[in-house]
């Protein structure tokens, strides 16, 4: 599966923690990341991470475009809700297009740690098949 990460300034060590704890699992997956996010878990974790551009540069939108042509099956994406930067544009676009495509998204830590179980379980395998 390709899984996508992404996280909001004061979610990054969110996200660290998470991918440490989960780092076994998430080795048997393709991830990919917005430039600091993608740093932060790659360096933290030693995963080998596709990284974007930072996410105000266009690494958003770049994993807005893999969303659209299917090339990703779940998104993290840890959202600071006390940050008007979880409202911008990019930000509300990417669940927008998860939502279009059907893909499982996680805004949140407690919502990770299902998909991630799920994932392991092999709840997402559907995704396989639905592909184009
Ligand atoms: O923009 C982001 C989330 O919307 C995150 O980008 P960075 O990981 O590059 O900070």
């Amino acid at each position: 599966m390709h899984i996508a990460l992404t996280a909001h300034d004061a979610k990054k060590e969110l996200m660290v923690q998470f991918c440490i704890a989960y780092c076994g699992i998430l080795s048997r997956h393709s991830l990919c990341g917005t430039g600091t996010t993608g740093k932060m878990v790659s360096e933290a974790t030693g995963l080998k991470l596709q990284r974007f551009l930072s996410g105000p540069q266009g690494g958003d939108q770049q994993i807005a475009a893999r969303i659209s042509c299917d090339e990703i099956d779940l998104l993290l994406f840890f959202r600071d809700p006390l940050n008007p930067q979880s409202n911008e544009p990019s930000a509300l676009n990417l669940l927008r297009l998860c939502d279009m495509h059907n893909i499982p998204v996680a805004t949140n830590i407690a919502t990770a740690e299902v998909l991630i179980h799920g994932l392991e379980r092999g709840d997402l395998d559907w995704r396989d098949f639905v592909k184009p």
